[in-house]
């Protein structure tokens, strides 16, 4: 990797084209700090221009939150190999790259954003079409806020016959429009929705039974199950005015949304997978639910009930130990608590364990290695993630896959695409899910499922009875 660090941007793309071949493109990542300027403002201007791609991403402690443009190259692939497959396209890239501007920083320069199907395997429906089972892309143009400051990263691909002047000036001109359209405030603009229908209640109550008694034989212990809430409303969702819901609702959660071809997935989740800093890997554990009480007193006694209760510590309990297993398999230094906490979130209180290690291995091997949890598959991984394929009558796409980010020192985080939706003109598909235990209540599991759907039903304007 060639770094440029004082010669001027025009420089490089010059640098760029002299270096292209014929059948290769060289890419420039030039990073400069900027204006303070909020990421959803500027993911907000990117329709006022024409981008089909737009996408939104902040962590719990806002540690860092992004927003990207356009695409400057895509991974969009369906194959077995995903993860490796993945990695060995952007290392491919990475080997031909020019980044210009100030020393590396976290989230910063050359950047994929995205996410992974829960399972390739699952038959797919009309629902998810516009989305592989891969999708990561390199945003034409990346804002990120980190430490109250904003750095704006242009990714460009070069070709060896493009002129490198051209390129400058264009890139220039919509680096300018954007930060200046970053300027204007959202308008005020929430959806009615018109229709609200829970999809097939009836049967998913009857699949939380047969896999119970593939429990009794003793295939399974853990199954998560998820469902569907379809909204329509008046006019057509937009999905900014539904992440600045999400930030003001949701504060403890992630916030992501991918805008890719008038499909938008996007949430609010509690759930890390794993995030990557150098050598320290931290996941996290996130299962076992209650409702948050109404108040002080009640809160803490929903907490401490969640805390002694047994179906939900066993419920808990399948999701440490598999982390535990992978983590101590690629890490030293693991370190994880004897007993779960408790983390809450604007609707619920879940049972909290945190993970960390110290690893050589990356980012995209660590996703692999762990995706599905029991959080969102179950125990054992194959056998549930059969009868999930059985059973379900739910085309997850994204719901429940891993959703994130990788930098180009392989630094990064991934989420799990939990409380979210599926958004198309004045469509919606919420998802929610729970995990089954040989001493889980169907009816108990329902209300559960419920609770979850609340986050994302009420920034899209709609509520739960
Ligand atoms: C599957 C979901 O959530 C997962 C299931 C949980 C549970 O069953 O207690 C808790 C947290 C998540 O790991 C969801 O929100 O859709
Ligand atoms: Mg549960």
């Amino acid at each position: 990797m060639l770094r440029t660090e004082h010669k001027g941007l025009h420089q490089s793309l010059l640098t760029a084209v002299q270096q292209a071949a014929i059948d290769t493109k060289v890419l420039v990542s030039a990073v400069k700090k900027v204006e303070w300027t909020d990421p959803l403002l500027f993911y907000a201007a990117a329709k006022q221009f024409g981008y089909t791609e737009r996408f939104y991403w902040s962590d719990p402690e806002q540690h860092i939150v992004f927003a990207g443009i356009g695409s400057a190259f895509t991974i969009a692939n369906s194959s077995q190999k995903r993860f490796q497959d993945t990695q060995n396209r952007w290392q491919q890239l990475l080997n031909r790259v020019i980044v210009h501007g100030p020393a590396y920083s976290f989230g910063t320069g050359p950047l994929l954003f995205g996410g992974f199907s829960f399972d390739p395997l699952k038959q797919k429906t009309q629902l998810w079409e516009t989305f592989s089972d891969t999708v990561l892309v390199l945003p034409s143009f990346l804002l990120t806020m980190k430490e109250g400051e904003s750095w704006l990263t242009i990714n460009q691909l070069v070709g060896h016959d493009d002129c490198a002047e051209d390129l400058y000036e264009r890139m220039q001109n919509m680096e300018e429009q954007l930060l200046q359209y970053s300027r204007q405030p959202l308008s005020e603009q929430g959806s009615v929705i018109v229709s609200q229908h829970e999809v097939q209640t009836k049967s998913w109550m009857e699949a939380i039974q047969a896999v119970q008694s593939e429990m009794k034989q003793g295939r399974v212990q853990k199954v998560v199950l998820a469902r569907e809430l379809r909204l329509t409303a008046e006019n057509e969702f937009d999905s900014a005015h539904i992440v600045q819901a999400l930030r003001i609702g949701q504060p403890d959660c992630y916030i992501f949304s991918i805008d890719y071809q008038d499909t938008c997935f996007l949430g609010a989740t509690p759930e890390r997978l794993v995030k990557k800093e150098d050598q320290l890997f931290t996941s996290m554990c996130l299962a076992g639910s209650i409702g948050r009480g109404n108040t002080e007193e009640e809160d803490e006694q929903n907490a401490a009930e969640l805390l002694q209760d047994e179906k939900n510590l066993v419920e808990h309990r399948y999701v440490v130990d598999m982390i535990r297993k992978v983590m101590t398999s690629v890490c030293t230094e693991v370190n994880i608590p004897h007993q779960p906490g408790v983390m809450r979130t604007k609707n619920l209180i879940h049972l909290y364990t945190p993970v960390e290690g110290r690893g050589v291995c990356n980012l995209f091997e660590m996703v692999e290695k762990l995706h599905p949890t029991p959080a969102l598959g179950g125990t054992p991984r194959e056998e549930a993630m059969e009868l999930i394929r059985e059973q379900e009558d739910l085309d997850r796409g994204l719901y429940a896959g891993p959703i994130g980010w990788i930098d180009y020192k392989g630094n990064g985080e991934f989420a799990v695409g939990i409380r979210s939706a599926l958004i198309r003109g004045a469509n919606a598909s919420l998802f929610a899910g729970c995990g089954i235990v040989e001493s889980s209540q169907p009816h108990m599991e329902y209300e559960e499922t419920k609770m979850k759907f609340k986050p994302m039903l009420s920034a899209l304007g709609g509520s739960m009875k």
